[in-house]
Protein backbone atom coordinates (compact mmCIF):
# COMPACT_ATOMS: atom_id res chain seq x y z
CA UNK A 1 0.00 0.00 0.00
CA UNK A 2 1.48 3.71 -0.67
CA UNK A 3 2.32 5.36 2.62
CA UNK A 4 0.59 8.36 2.24
CA UNK A 5 1.47 9.84 5.38
CA UNK A 6 4.96 11.24 4.31
CA UNK A 7 6.52 13.21 1.59
CA UNK A 8 9.83 12.05 2.05
CA UNK A 9 11.39 9.88 -0.65
CA UNK A 10 13.94 7.09 -0.22
CA UNK A 11 16.74 9.75 -0.53
CA UNK A 12 15.50 10.83 2.53
CA UNK A 13 14.64 14.20 0.41
CA UNK A 14 11.22 15.81 0.09
CA UNK A 15 11.73 16.40 -3.54
CA UNK A 16 13.57 14.21 -6.30
CA UNK A 17 14.73 15.47 -10.07
CA UNK A 18 13.11 14.45 -12.93
CA UNK A 19 15.42 12.93 -15.51
CA UNK A 20 18.32 13.99 -13.65
CA UNK A 21 17.45 17.65 -13.29
CA UNK A 22 18.28 19.35 -10.20
CA UNK A 23 18.50 22.92 -10.35
CA UNK A 24 17.07 25.51 -13.26
CA UNK A 25 17.72 29.28 -12.99
CA UNK A 26 15.59 31.18 -15.51
CA UNK A 27 16.16 35.09 -15.98
CA UNK A 28 17.50 35.59 -12.73
CA UNK A 29 17.33 39.33 -11.76
CA UNK A 30 18.81 40.55 -8.47
CA UNK A 31 18.71 44.07 -7.32
CA UNK A 32 19.81 46.17 -4.52
CA UNK A 33 17.98 49.56 -3.33
CA UNK A 34 20.45 51.44 -1.32
CA UNK A 35 20.17 54.99 -0.85
CA UNK A 36 22.77 56.01 -3.72
CA UNK A 37 20.40 54.00 -5.92
CA UNK A 38 19.78 50.54 -7.63
CA UNK A 39 22.43 48.06 -8.07
CA UNK A 40 21.70 45.72 -10.83
CA UNK A 41 23.76 42.70 -9.75
CA UNK A 42 22.08 40.13 -11.58
CA UNK A 43 20.66 40.65 -14.90
CA UNK A 44 19.00 37.82 -16.53
CA UNK A 45 21.23 34.98 -15.44
CA UNK A 46 19.91 31.27 -16.83
CA UNK A 47 22.15 27.50 -16.00
CA UNK A 48 21.06 24.40 -14.75
CA UNK A 49 22.40 21.87 -12.73
CA UNK A 50 21.80 18.13 -13.25
CA UNK A 51 23.09 15.18 -10.85
CA UNK A 52 26.30 14.43 -10.38
CA UNK A 53 27.92 17.55 -12.46
CA UNK A 54 30.37 20.20 -11.48
CA UNK A 55 29.35 23.74 -12.57
CA UNK A 56 31.88 26.54 -12.13
CA UNK A 57 30.88 30.29 -12.10
CA UNK A 58 33.79 32.16 -12.69
CA UNK A 59 33.91 36.42 -12.73
CA UNK A 60 35.99 39.02 -10.89
CA UNK A 61 35.25 40.21 -7.58
CA UNK A 62 31.73 42.16 -7.99
CA UNK A 63 30.27 40.31 -11.15
CA UNK A 64 27.52 38.75 -9.50
CA UNK A 65 28.81 34.65 -8.40
CA UNK A 66 27.85 35.13 -4.46
CA UNK A 67 24.52 37.00 -5.07
CA UNK A 68 23.70 34.10 -7.54
CA UNK A 69 24.46 31.76 -4.89
CA UNK A 70 22.75 33.61 -2.13
CA UNK A 71 19.86 33.76 -3.92
CA UNK A 72 19.30 30.40 -4.87
CA UNK A 73 20.17 29.51 -0.63
CA UNK A 74 17.23 32.28 -0.13
CA UNK A 75 20.06 33.84 2.20
CA UNK A 76 19.57 37.81 0.36
CA UNK A 77 18.70 40.25 3.09
CA UNK A 78 15.21 41.54 1.06
CA UNK A 79 15.34 44.79 1.08
CA UNK A 80 17.70 45.77 0.27
CA UNK A 81 17.90 42.99 -2.38
CA UNK A 82 14.84 42.69 -4.21
CA UNK A 83 14.30 39.94 -6.66
CA UNK A 84 11.92 41.71 -9.97
CA UNK A 85 11.81 38.85 -12.27
CA UNK A 86 13.13 35.41 -12.71
CA UNK A 87 12.94 31.52 -11.28
CA UNK A 88 14.95 28.96 -9.35
CA UNK A 89 13.37 25.58 -9.91
CA UNK A 90 14.39 23.09 -7.33
CA UNK A 91 13.46 19.29 -9.19
CA UNK A 92 10.83 21.84 -10.66
CA UNK A 93 9.41 23.76 -7.68
CA UNK A 94 10.33 27.25 -8.11
CA UNK A 95 12.25 28.06 -4.84
CA UNK A 96 11.54 31.43 -4.90
CA UNK A 97 7.33 31.40 -4.74
CA UNK A 98 7.41 28.44 -2.51
CA UNK A 99 5.90 28.51 0.90
CA UNK A 100 8.93 29.63 3.56
CA UNK A 101 7.85 26.26 6.07
CA UNK A 102 8.27 24.24 2.30
CA UNK A 103 11.72 25.70 1.58
CA UNK A 104 13.11 25.26 5.18
CA UNK A 105 13.01 21.48 3.96
CA UNK A 106 14.90 22.21 0.95
CA UNK A 107 17.60 25.05 1.94
CA UNK A 108 20.01 23.34 3.98
CA UNK A 109 19.23 19.57 3.95
CA UNK A 110 19.03 19.24 -0.08
CA UNK A 111 20.58 22.11 -1.02
CA UNK A 112 23.77 23.11 1.07
CA UNK A 113 26.36 25.71 1.07
CA UNK A 114 29.94 26.32 1.92
CA UNK A 115 31.78 29.20 2.21
CA UNK A 116 35.24 31.07 1.89
CA UNK A 117 35.82 31.77 5.39
CA UNK A 118 35.19 28.84 7.89
CA UNK A 119 36.37 30.41 11.20
CA UNK A 120 32.97 33.17 10.78
CA UNK A 121 30.43 30.53 9.84
CA UNK A 122 32.02 28.36 12.38
CA UNK A 123 30.40 29.09 16.38
CA UNK A 124 33.15 29.81 18.23
CA UNK A 125 31.93 27.99 21.42
CA UNK A 126 31.13 25.43 20.81
CA UNK A 127 33.19 22.19 20.11
CA UNK A 128 33.25 21.47 16.12
CA UNK A 129 31.68 17.70 16.69
CA UNK A 130 29.16 18.74 18.34
CA UNK A 131 28.18 21.28 15.46
CA UNK A 132 28.27 18.68 13.37
CA UNK A 133 26.24 16.30 15.84
CA UNK A 134 23.75 19.12 16.24
CA UNK A 135 22.76 18.22 12.43
CA UNK A 136 21.80 15.08 12.96
CA UNK A 137 19.66 15.85 16.07
CA UNK A 138 17.73 18.42 15.14
CA UNK A 139 17.03 16.76 11.21
CA UNK A 140 17.39 13.08 12.03
CA UNK A 141 16.42 13.39 15.70
CA UNK A 142 19.17 11.53 16.55
CA UNK A 143 20.19 10.99 20.47
CA UNK A 144 23.07 12.64 21.61
CA UNK A 145 25.46 9.55 21.28
CA UNK A 146 24.53 8.61 18.13
CA UNK A 147 24.54 12.05 16.51
CA UNK A 148 28.08 12.28 17.94
CA UNK A 149 29.43 8.88 16.47
CA UNK A 150 28.39 9.77 12.60
CA UNK A 151 29.18 13.27 13.76
CA UNK A 152 33.07 11.33 14.21
CA UNK A 153 32.58 9.22 11.04
CA UNK A 154 32.02 12.27 8.77
CA UNK A 155 35.31 13.78 10.38
CA UNK A 156 36.72 10.62 9.39
CA UNK A 157 35.39 10.96 5.77
CA UNK A 158 36.54 14.45 5.38
CA UNK A 159 39.98 13.25 6.67
CA UNK A 160 40.17 14.87 10.00
CA UNK A 161 43.22 12.96 11.37
CA UNK A 162 42.10 11.02 15.01
CA UNK A 163 38.35 12.60 14.43
CA UNK A 164 37.73 11.05 17.34
CA UNK A 165 39.88 12.75 20.03
CA UNK A 166 39.08 16.07 18.55
CA UNK A 167 35.68 16.13 18.22
CA UNK A 168 35.45 17.83 21.12
CA UNK A 169 38.07 20.30 19.90
CA UNK A 170 37.00 24.01 19.03
CA UNK A 171 37.03 25.70 15.70
CA UNK A 172 40.02 27.93 16.85
CA UNK A 173 42.41 24.70 17.24
CA UNK A 174 42.09 23.68 13.73
CA UNK A 175 44.19 25.07 10.67
CA UNK A 176 42.67 26.58 7.84
CA UNK A 177 42.28 23.73 5.90
CA UNK A 178 40.85 21.07 8.95
CA UNK A 179 38.72 24.04 9.22
CA UNK A 180 37.19 24.05 6.18
CA UNK A 181 37.07 20.33 6.07
CA UNK A 182 34.86 20.66 9.07
CA UNK A 183 32.65 23.25 7.35
CA UNK A 184 32.39 20.59 4.07
CA UNK A 185 31.58 18.02 7.12
CA UNK A 186 28.47 20.11 8.16
CA UNK A 187 27.41 21.03 4.91
CA UNK A 188 27.17 17.23 3.74
CA UNK A 189 26.19 15.74 6.62
CA UNK A 190 22.50 16.13 5.24
CA UNK A 191 22.96 14.02 2.12
CA UNK A 192 22.18 17.40 -0.08
CA UNK A 193 21.49 16.91 -3.70
CA UNK A 194 22.80 19.90 -4.45
CA UNK A 195 26.16 21.59 -2.67
CA UNK A 196 27.49 25.44 -3.53
CA UNK A 197 30.77 25.96 -2.90
CA UNK A 198 31.38 29.63 -2.95
CA UNK A 199 35.29 30.29 -3.02
CA UNK A 200 36.09 27.68 -0.94
CA UNK A 201 39.96 27.51 -1.12
CA UNK A 202 40.36 31.26 -1.27
CA UNK A 203 41.86 31.76 2.62
CA UNK A 204 43.95 28.62 2.16
CA UNK A 205 47.48 27.78 1.05
CA UNK A 206 47.98 26.52 -2.78
CA UNK A 207 48.63 23.03 -1.35
CA UNK A 208 46.02 23.09 1.03
CA UNK A 209 43.45 24.37 -1.82
CA UNK A 210 44.40 21.65 -3.99
CA UNK A 211 43.66 18.84 -1.69
CA UNK A 212 40.40 20.13 -0.41
CA UNK A 213 39.44 20.46 -4.19
CA UNK A 214 40.14 16.83 -4.54
CA UNK A 215 38.24 16.09 -1.29
CA UNK A 216 34.88 18.14 -2.55
CA UNK A 217 35.57 16.31 -5.97
CA UNK A 218 35.60 12.74 -4.07
CA UNK A 219 32.51 13.51 -2.45
CA UNK A 220 30.88 14.67 -5.27
CA UNK A 221 31.26 11.88 -7.24
CA UNK A 222 30.83 8.95 -3.99
CA UNK A 223 27.32 11.12 -3.23
CA UNK A 224 26.37 11.90 -7.19
CA UNK A 225 25.70 15.58 -5.76
CA UNK A 226 25.17 18.14 -8.30
CA UNK A 227 28.07 21.24 -7.55
CA UNK A 228 28.58 24.82 -8.11
CA UNK A 229 31.77 26.29 -7.26
CA UNK A 230 31.96 30.08 -7.31
CA UNK A 231 35.09 31.16 -8.11
CA UNK A 232 37.73 33.66 -9.15
CA UNK A 233 40.28 31.00 -10.27
CA UNK A 234 39.69 28.73 -12.88
CA UNK A 235 42.67 27.34 -12.15
CA UNK A 236 41.49 25.70 -8.83
CA UNK A 237 38.55 24.68 -10.19
CA UNK A 238 39.94 23.21 -13.59
CA UNK A 239 40.36 19.90 -12.89
CA UNK A 240 36.80 19.56 -11.00
CA UNK A 241 34.24 21.16 -13.15
CA UNK A 242 32.70 19.89 -16.32
CA UNK A 243 31.53 23.40 -17.43
CA UNK A 244 32.08 26.66 -16.54
CA UNK A 245 30.06 29.69 -16.49
CA UNK A 246 31.28 33.15 -17.03
CA UNK A 247 29.94 35.83 -15.52
CA UNK A 248 30.22 39.64 -15.89
CA UNK A 249 28.61 42.66 -14.48
CA UNK A 250 25.53 40.25 -13.64
CA UNK A 251 25.24 38.43 -17.02
CA UNK A 252 26.28 34.96 -18.36
CA UNK A 253 28.88 35.97 -21.01
CA UNK A 254 30.04 32.56 -22.02
CA UNK A 255 29.32 29.01 -20.95
CA UNK A 256 31.28 26.05 -22.44
CA UNK A 257 32.33 22.66 -21.20
CA UNK A 258 35.62 23.36 -19.19
CA UNK A 259 38.21 21.75 -21.75
CA UNK A 260 37.09 24.00 -24.69
CA UNK A 261 36.55 26.77 -22.72
CA UNK A 262 40.46 26.20 -21.80
CA UNK A 263 41.50 25.35 -25.57
CA UNK A 264 39.45 28.17 -26.73
CA UNK A 265 37.72 30.99 -25.23
CA UNK A 266 34.49 32.26 -26.91
CA UNK A 267 34.68 35.64 -25.48
CA UNK A 268 37.04 38.37 -24.72
CA UNK A 269 36.80 38.30 -21.13
CA UNK A 270 37.33 34.61 -20.96
CA UNK A 271 40.15 34.81 -23.03
CA UNK A 272 41.45 38.20 -20.61
CA UNK A 273 40.66 36.25 -17.57
CA UNK A 274 42.86 33.25 -19.12
CA UNK A 275 45.56 35.47 -19.99
CA UNK A 276 45.69 37.18 -16.19
CA UNK A 277 47.47 35.18 -14.02
CA UNK A 278 47.11 38.08 -11.05
CA UNK A 279 45.02 38.35 -7.98
CA UNK A 280 41.08 38.83 -9.44
CA UNK A 281 39.99 38.85 -6.04
CA UNK A 282 41.72 41.75 -5.16
CA UNK A 283 39.56 44.24 -5.28
CA UNK A 284 39.92 47.51 -7.75
CA UNK A 285 43.02 45.52 -9.34
CA UNK A 286 43.67 45.86 -12.88
CA UNK A 287 43.92 42.27 -14.96
CA UNK A 288 46.80 43.10 -16.86
CA UNK A 289 45.70 41.45 -19.72
CA UNK A 290 42.24 43.20 -20.02
CA UNK A 291 43.16 46.62 -18.21
CA UNK A 292 39.92 48.78 -16.43
CA UNK A 293 38.04 47.35 -13.95
CA UNK A 294 34.31 46.54 -13.62
CA UNK A 295 31.53 48.91 -14.34
CA UNK A 296 29.25 50.35 -10.95
CA UNK A 297 26.49 48.32 -11.32
CA UNK A 298 24.27 51.51 -10.59
CA UNK A 299 25.50 52.40 -13.97
CA UNK A 300 26.02 49.68 -16.38
CA UNK A 301 27.24 51.11 -19.72
CA UNK A 302 24.49 50.51 -22.42
CA UNK A 303 25.15 47.50 -25.23
CA UNK A 304 27.43 45.02 -23.81
CA UNK A 305 28.75 45.81 -20.31
CA UNK A 306 32.18 44.50 -21.35
CA UNK A 307 32.93 47.00 -24.32
CA UNK A 308 34.92 49.89 -22.49
CA UNK A 309 37.41 47.48 -21.52
CA UNK A 310 37.07 45.33 -24.75
CA UNK A 311 39.94 45.28 -27.52
CA UNK A 312 37.96 44.39 -30.20
CA UNK A 313 34.70 46.92 -28.94
CA UNK A 314 32.89 47.99 -32.27
CA UNK A 315 30.09 50.31 -32.14
CA UNK A 316 27.39 47.77 -32.12
CA UNK A 317 29.17 46.67 -29.04
CA UNK A 318 28.17 50.33 -27.86
CA UNK A 319 24.79 50.35 -28.42
CA UNK A 320 23.29 46.62 -28.82
CA UNK A 321 23.52 44.31 -25.51
CA UNK A 322 24.70 40.97 -27.15
CA UNK A 323 22.32 38.01 -26.82
CA UNK A 324 24.14 34.69 -25.15
CA UNK A 325 23.88 32.40 -27.93
CA UNK A 326 25.04 29.31 -29.12
CA UNK A 327 28.64 29.76 -31.51
CA UNK A 328 29.56 26.36 -31.72
CA UNK A 329 28.26 22.75 -30.91
CA UNK A 330 27.52 23.37 -26.95
CA UNK A 331 29.27 26.81 -26.79
CA UNK A 332 27.59 29.57 -25.88
CA UNK A 333 28.89 33.51 -25.74
CA UNK A 334 27.21 36.69 -25.35
CA UNK A 335 29.89 38.66 -27.93
CA UNK A 336 28.94 40.31 -30.93
CA UNK A 337 31.74 39.01 -32.73
CA UNK A 338 32.59 35.51 -30.60
CA UNK A 339 33.36 33.98 -33.76
CA UNK A 340 36.40 35.77 -34.37
CA UNK A 341 37.33 35.41 -30.76
CA UNK A 342 36.74 31.70 -31.35
CA UNK A 343 39.24 31.80 -34.64
CA UNK A 344 41.86 34.21 -32.79
N1 LIG B 1 23.93 43.92 0.54
C1 LIG B 1 24.22 44.58 -0.60
N2 LIG B 1 23.85 45.86 -0.76
C2 LIG B 1 24.12 46.53 -1.91
N3 LIG B 1 24.76 45.98 -2.97
C3 LIG B 1 25.15 44.70 -2.86
C4 LIG B 1 24.91 43.93 -1.68
N4 LIG B 1 25.43 42.69 -1.87
C5 LIG B 1 25.96 42.70 -3.11
N5 LIG B 1 25.79 43.90 -3.71
C6 LIG B 1 26.19 44.27 -5.07
O1 LIG B 1 26.26 43.11 -5.88
C7 LIG B 1 27.52 43.04 -6.51
C8 LIG B 1 27.89 41.62 -6.75
O2 LIG B 1 28.28 41.03 -5.53
P1 LIG B 1 28.80 39.54 -5.39
O3 LIG B 1 29.17 39.36 -3.95
O4 LIG B 1 27.83 38.59 -5.97
O5 LIG B 1 30.08 39.51 -6.29
P2 LIG B 1 31.07 38.30 -6.48
O6 LIG B 1 31.19 38.11 -7.95
O7 LIG B 1 30.68 37.12 -5.69
O8 LIG B 1 32.39 38.93 -5.92
P3 LIG B 1 33.14 38.63 -4.55
O9 LIG B 1 34.13 37.59 -4.92
O10 LIG B 1 33.76 39.95 -4.22
O11 LIG B 1 32.11 38.21 -3.56
C9 LIG B 1 28.45 43.83 -5.60
O12 LIG B 1 29.52 44.40 -6.29
C10 LIG B 1 27.55 44.93 -5.08
O13 LIG B 1 27.48 46.00 -6.02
Amino acid sequence: MTDTTTKTKPSGHTYEPVDGRLLDVEDLHVEFHTEEGVARAINGVSFHLDQGESLAILGESGSGKSVTAQAIMGILDMPPAVIPQGSIRYCGQDLLTMPDEQRRHVRGPEISIIFQDALSSLNPVFPVGWQIAEMFRTHRGMNKSDALDQAVRLMERVQIPAARDRVKAYPHQFSGGMRQRIMIAMAIALDPAVLIADEPTTALDVTVQAQIMSLLQELQEERQMGLILITHDLGVVADVADRIAVMYAGRLVEKANVDELYASPAHPYTRGLLESIPRLDQKGQTLAAIGGLPPNLMRIPPGCAFNPRCRMARDVCRTDVPPLREVAPGRLSACHFAEEVLDA
